[in-house]
């Protein structure tokens, strides 16, 4: 195994740097002790938030930012904006690279000019630590891809029980109203039958298209699985949530698709409604929002129902499966 020392890590020189440079002004930073402190997480967040704690010690800015736009990577992972403190009149910009890739851009900012001898300090730090800003970088993407449905690029399952929960917890503390659409095509099966399972899929990922274009970027959409899909709308009541509901249902009547034999298809879709109550968890809302669009189907499809609690409770569909 080959063991990194600090004969291998070139810029660490820089940071404990000699006599001939104008960097012993600064304050100087225990390499280990900041090494331990950036690789002992996986959180962006975090390794930003510690990295710029330890800069903030030489070089006293007072804010920074860090935004990240990857133009190869899928939607959920491709932005990431971080921050802390306030920004100010005087900025630098650095574009992080690890292993030739791009890694986004950290701005850092305070009331006076960087010095150059600040700035060599600045890029020794950050070259420290961009092997451990990688890693928390590679594991969030690999986190949000764990939150994504590959056909439709919506989030899945795993993203509405993980961003969910602290969505509802969120509107809770606010006081705010939340609710909830579980929606489900109606006899997709009879589509796959008769036009085929690519055709399907394209269906699939034109409804997808619909959802983010009728609900606001702030609403959590996720495909469940088949045809089914769950939209979590924070801040919207009862009425809010049907005008939505209806929205989506119309667009969705209204949506003409062509297949590749030139063949037209409509759709159309059953949607059930649960408004959030303090307490409940996201299983109950699910349930209840499940219970309705089984009884939308029944009632005749192509319609939006609001959950009762006693339907709910006769319906036993989990968010686990
Ligand atoms: N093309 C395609 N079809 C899928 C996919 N996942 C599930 N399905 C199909 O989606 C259909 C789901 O049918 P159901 O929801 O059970 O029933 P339905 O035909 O929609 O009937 P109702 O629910 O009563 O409206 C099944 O035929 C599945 O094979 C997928 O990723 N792509």
């Amino acid at each position: 195994m080959h063991t990194m020392t600090y004969a291998d890590t070139p810029h660490l020189t820089l940071v404990t740097a000699s006599n001939e440079m104008p960097l012993l002004s600064l304050p100087p930073v225990e390499p280990i002790q900041f090494l331990q402190a950036i690789i002992s997480t996986l959180d962006p967040h975090h390794a930003f938030t510690m990295l710029n704690h330890f800069l903030m010690n030489v070089i006293h800015h007072t804010g920074w930012e860090y935004y990240w736009t990857h133009v190869n990577s899928i939607p959920t992972a491709a932005t990431l904006r971080l921050s802390g403190g306030k920004t100010d009149r005087h900025s630098l910009e650095y574009t992080l690279v690890f292993n030739d890739r791009e890694m986004g851009v950290l701005k850092l900012m305070r009331g006076r000019r960087f010095t150059e001898a600040e700035q060599t300090h600045i890029e020794a730090l950050i070259g420290l630590a961009a092997p451990a800003l990688h890693n928390a970088l590679q594991f969030h993407e690999l986190n949000a891809q764990l939150e994504r449905d590959v056909l439709t690029e919506l989030g899945n399952r795993r993203a509405l029980m993980t961003q969910g929960q602290a969505w509802l917890a969120d509107c809770e503390r606010q006081q705010r109203p939340a609710s909830m659409l579980a929606l489900d095509l109606d006899k997709f099966k009879l589509i796959n039958d008769q036009y085929g399972h690519p055709t399907g899929d394209r269906v699939l990922i034109a409804v997808a298209q619909v959802l983010r274009q009728v609900t606001r970027a702030a609403d959590l959409c996720v495909r469940m699985g088949g045809d089914e899909f769950v939209i979590l709308l924070p801040g919207a009541d009862i009425i809010q949530a049907m005008e939505c509901a209806e929205r989506l249902r119309h667009a969705l009547t209204a949506l003409v698709l062509t297949t590749p034999e030139g063949q037209t298809l409509n759709i159309s879709a059953s949607i059930g409604l649960a408004t959030y109550r303090p307490g409940y968890t996201l299983q109950q809302l699910y349930e209840k929002a499940d219970a309705a669009l089984y009884a939308a189907k029944h009632a005749g499809y192509n319609q939006v129902l609001v959950g009762s609690r006693s339907a709910a409770a006769h319906h036993h569909h989990t968010l686990v499966q």
